[in-house]
Formats: C-alpha cells, sequence, structure tokens
C-alpha cells in the first residue's frame, strides 16, 4: 500500500499542477478579454473618423452650395458661363459631386421665353418630365416649373439638362418646404434621372430670393429659384471614407429620418474584410443632421480586423505558464517520487539493519548446540533479574543442572551422540519450565542452568527437570548410575539484600550441586528450614537420596 505521505505529496502537486493550469488559462482568457475591450475602443474610434469624415465632406458639399447661392445673392442676373466658371471650380475639387445645378422658378407665362433663351446654345432644349415609362418626355403645362437649367458638369447629366423639378410631386412638396422656410433641404434617398446603374442618389436644394424676405409668402413671392446639389451616395461615401486608415469594417449608412429607417449604402469594399462579422463589436454613429435628414452610420467589424488587431501574448502566457507548470510540475514531481523512494530505500535498510542486528543479538545470545540462550543471556538475565528482586524484595531462585559423567558418554558414544544428548536434554528442560519469565540457558559445557524469579517451589520444579531427564530414556549402559542419562542438581533460592553478592548467591548453588554429585549423583537438593529463613539467608536444600525427592 502506498504510504500516507507519498499519497498526500502526489495530491498535491497534482492539484498544484491542475491550479497551475487554471491560473495560466485564467490570465490567458483574461488578457484576451482584455484585448478585445481594447479593440473595441480601437474600433469605435476608427468607425467615429470615417463618420466625422463623411459629415466633414457633406459640409464641404455644402459650403459648395452655399457659394454658389452667394453668386445669384451678389447678381443679379447670373450668366450659364458665370455658373459654368465657378461651378466647375467647385467640381475640380469635389469629385464626388455628381453635378451643380440652377433650377430657376419659371412661371407657366414665361417657360416659352426660357425654353428659347437656353435653345440658342442648347437647340434641343425644352422642359422636361419623367413619363410614366420611365422615359423623358416634354414637360405639361403647370403654373410653376423649377427646370434644371444651368448644369454643370453637362456631360453625363444631359437627362437631367431641362428636368422640371415641380413635376415629381414629392419633390415638389420638399421644395416648396424648403422655399417657405428659407431652409436647405436634402431629399430622401432617389433614382437620379442621370444614373446609369443602380446608385442611390439624393438632392440638397437651396432656395435663393431676390433680398431677404422674412414671411412665407414674401418667400414665395421673391424666390428667384433652387441651387441644387446632387450627389450619388456611394461617391460621396466612398470618397468620404477611403482616406480613412481602419479596412475589414463593414459600413451601413441609413437614413433615420422620420419613421421609415432607410438603408442607403452599405460598404463591404474592404478586401481586409476576412471572415465573419463580428455583430456583437456592431456600432452605431449617427451624424450631424444636414439637410433635415438624420443619417445613422453602423459599423459591423470582421474577424479579420479583430484578428489584426490581436497580439498573441494571450496565447503565448496560456501556453508558456501550462508549459511552465507542467514541466515545473513534472520536475518537482519526478524529484518527490526520487526522493521519496531514496526514503523509502532508507526505511527498507534501516528495517533490515534492524532485523540484521536483532537476528545477531539473538545469535549472540543464543547456544549454538542447542539452541536455548547461552551464558552471555544468562549473565545479563541474572543481573536484571537480581536487581528486580533487590528493588521488589522478592525471591530469586536458581537450579544448576550437570549431567552425570557425561565425559564417559562421550567417549562411549562420541561427540555426535554427546552432542544429541546435550540437545535433547536442553529442550527437556525449556519444556519443563512453564513461565514466560523462567529462563533456561546453556552455562558451561554438560552444565544448564534454570533462573527462577519469583518461584515459591524450585525445589519440585528441579526435581521435575532431574525426572524428565531420566525419563527421556538416553541410553548410557556405561553409566554407574543408571542405564539412562541422568542429571544432578543443585538449587537454591533467596531474597537478595544489599550485602550479599549474585557471587556468593552462585557459588552456593555450585556447591550444592557439588555436594549432590558427591553424595552419588542423581538427585536434588531439598529445602531444609525455607519458612524460618530470613531475607538474605541463602535456602539450601536436603539432597534427596535415589532417583526422586519421594
Ligand atoms: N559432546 C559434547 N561434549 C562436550 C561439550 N562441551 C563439553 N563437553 C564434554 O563434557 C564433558 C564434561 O565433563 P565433566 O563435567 O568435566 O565431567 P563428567 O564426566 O560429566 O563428570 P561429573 O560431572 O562429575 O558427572 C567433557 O568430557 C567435555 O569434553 C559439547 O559441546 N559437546
Amino acid at each position: 500500500m502506498m504510504p500516507v505521505y507519498k499519497a498526500f505529496s502526489r495530491r498535491f502537486i497534482i492539484l498544484s499542477m491542475l491550479l497551475g493550469l487554471l491560473l495560466s488559462g485564467f490570465f490567458g482568457a483574461m488578457l484576451y478579454q482584455k484585448e478585445l475591450a481594447i479593440i473595441e475602443t480601437d474600433f469605435k474610434r476608427d468607425v467615429d473618423d470615417k463618420a466625422m469624415a463623411l459629415e466633414r465632406e457633406l459640409l464641404a458639399n455644402l459650403e459648395v452650395l452655399f457659394a454658389i447661392k452667394s453668386l445669384f445673392n451678389s447678381s443679379e442676373e447670373v450668366t450659364a458661363n458665370e455658373f459654368e466658371n465657378l461651378a466647375s471650380d467647385f467640381l475640380a475639387r469635389h469629385h464626388d459631386i455628381q453635378a451643380l445645378e440652377w433650377a430657376p422658378k419659371v412661371t407657366g407665362d414665361n417657360r416659352e421665353a426660357f425654353e428659347a433663351a437656353r435653345r440658342e446654345i442648347y437647340p434641343d432644349f425644352e422642359f422636361t418630365e419623367r413619363a410614366s415609362q420611365g422615359s423623358m418626355t416634354k414637360a405639361g403645362i403647370r403654373d410653376v416649373y423649377f427646370p434644371v437649367y444651368f448644369v454643370e458638369p453637362l456631360k453625363g447629366n444631359e437627362v437631367a439638362f431641362g428636368f422640371d423639378l415641380a413635376s415629381n410631386e414629392s419633390r415638389l412638396s420638399m421644395i416648396n418646404r424648403a422655399i417657405d422656410r428659407d431652409l436647405t433641404l436634402a431629399t430622401k434617398s432617389i433614382t437620379l434621372v442621370q444614373e446609369v446603374f443602380d446608385q442611390k442618389g439624393f438632392l440638397i436644394v437651396m432656395p435663393v430670393y431676390e433680398g431677404e424676405p422674412s414671411t412665407v409668402s414674401k418667400r414665395q413671392e421673391k424666390l428667384q429659384g433652387i441651387v441644387l446639389g446632387v450627389y450619388r451616395i456611394a461617391d460621396i461615401f466612398e470618397s468620404a471614407v477611403k482616406h480613412t486608415g481602419a479596412t475589414g469594417i463593414r459600413l451601413l449608412l441609413k437614413d433615420n429620418t422620420g419613421a421609415d429607417a432607410e438603408e442607403l449604402y452599405a460598404n463591404y469594399s474592404s478586401d481586409k474584410v476576412l471572415g465573419s462579422l463580428q455583430k456583437s463589436f456592431s456600432y452605431s454613429r449617427s451624424l450631424k443632421r444636414i439637410g433635415g435628414r438624420q443619417w445613422t452610420l453602423i459599423a459591423t467589424p470582421s474577424q479579420g480586423y479583430i484578428a489584426e488587431r490581436q497580439s498573441l501574448l494571450p496565447f503565448f502566457v496560456c501556453a508558456f505558464g501550462s508549459i511552465f507548470v507542467l514541466v515545473g510540475g513534472g520536475y518537482i514531481f519526478l524529484a518527490t517520487e526520487h526522493s521519496t523512494m531514496i526514503r523509502e530505500e532508507a526505511v527498507e535498510r534501516n528495517r533490515e539493519l534492524d532485523e540484521a542486528k536483532l537476528a545477531l543479538e539473538e545469535l549472540s545470545f543464543t547456544d549454538g548446540l542447542t539452541g536455548i540462550a547461552n551464558r552471555q543471556c544468562f549473565d545479563i538475565r541474572f543481573e536484571e533479574e537480581w536487581l528486580r528482586a533487590l528493588r521488589d524484595g522478592t525471591s530469586l531462585s536458581l537450579i544448576m543442572v550437570d549431567l552425570d559423567n557425561f565425559r564417559l558418554f562421550n567417549n562411549t558414544y562420541g561427540y555426535i551422540g554427546g552432542d544429541q544428548c546435550l540437545r535433547d536434554i536442553a529442550n527437556k528442560l525449556a519444556l519443563t519450565t512453564n513461565r514466560t519469565t523462567d529462563l533456561v540457558a546453556r552455562y558451561d559445557a554438560d552444565q544448564f542452568v534454570i533462573l527462577l524469579p519469583n518461584t515459591d517451589e524450585p525445589v519440585l520444579l528441579a526435581d521435575k527437570c532431574r525426572i524428565n531427564i531420566e525419563k527421556l530414556h538416553i541410553p548410557y549402559q556405561a553409566s554407574s548410575v543408571s542405564d539412562y542419562m541422568t542429571v544432578s542438581v543443585g538449587v537454591a533460592s533467596m531474597i537478595p539484600t544489599k550485602h550479599r553478592s549474585q557471587a556468593d548467591f552462585m557459588a552456593n548453588v555450585k556447591e550444592l550441586l557439588a555436594q549432590a554429585k558427591e553424595l552419588g549423583k542423581n538427585r536434588v537438593g531439598i529445602a531444609r528450614d525455607i519458612l524460618a529463613a530470613n531475607r538474605g539467608d541463602i535456602l539450601k536444600f536436603q539432597y534427596s537420596q535415589g532417583r526422586s525427592t519421594e
């Protein structure tokens, strides 16, 4: 199973990386939005520039009409030459004017005289109107005419020459409105009589009076005629807008005068209009009211317009941020994995070392032949238990077991047989003691020792050991004691005090063992007066004669 710290650090790194990626994306998107906002502002400024250019162009054209009007105001009779000279001068500078015209007010009585005067130069001249089929025809009879009397340039506007503006009802009403109020008025979009393509046009009319009449009736009375500017919307639009920098914008010019909005002109001209139109960026800009008409410019950028102004910064921020997070995170991840691996290896090695140490310790406390505790182990435990008994005032017992005539056994059965005998006896002694605190150790050569902390009846256990060993029935014909291998046992108990030493205690046990040997072997001492003993006395036991204490 994966350790908790490892899973945690992995999760932490992955979460940090995810957070880093999210932040990269967030900052990229934020920059992208910010750029779009800047582009939108720039776009509005570009459109404002175009709208202002259009306004300027219209006002400049209006100025031309005012100049021509001044000519008529300042002169009693303007000749065709004078008109042509002035008008052609303006036209040379204003290429987007289709025509400049003068339409005098002609009463029915004067029609013929007017026609005759123009026929002197233009023999075919007559007042005309548009027939119902669309072709031009001689103007009908009416009280007042507003024929196009002077037109500059004539070339391209021949059809308009002689055209009676009063022949069209709506145009006449617009002209009358201009006359009555002394207004400069623009028509709504019309198809010009001289139009050969499908372009829309408009007229600007400017009444010219004799003097400065201030009432409607006086204006009607003193009216001399109308100065007219004829414009094709596309020409004026292109002329105005083409010099403004930004491209890739779809422009729509609308006339919003009155209730019905009318589309005047749409400009898709730019070759830099790439991709779809970005309608969410659409922007409307109303132009100054000119000639009583309210025009609006509606602009929509193309994808190309926006793309041209977008930088790669948001992309780079997002991409480099992500790369940085992935590379950095990956590096940290690998480094962490590596250090975790090293740490795990170190932990594993320490564990192995601990195990080896434990095994070594076990080995150093184990007797190689019998597998029970060795002398070193016994010495340490004896010291510990002695001190504990001293501290607690409890008893400590020692049983020393020595094989009888083992030298002869070795000589008889060989060392291999002797070794097996030692193993069997060690095993039996270990099985005979039953408390975990008891320690059975090989003390020396054919001697075993049993350490019994806080034990009431060590004599019984000592004799049980002796009996159990004899019951192993390890054959020993040559023994002077029995047909089987036997042991002699020394056993003593004491409650340790500061005035007695472990060495004394051990010496006494050995002494008891030696006495058991002297008395004929295969025997154990029995307690002589254990109950009457004082603390610090070594309790010696009487020795059982024969094979058991019974
Ligand atoms: N097989 C074998 N014999 C050992 C080992 N260690 C010591 N001995 C032998 O054990 C014998 C011990 O003999 P002693 O205790 O001196 O005398 P004993 O013959 O037992 O006589 P008593 O002790 O008086 O009964 C010696 O012959 C040692 O060589 C061992 O690991 N294996």
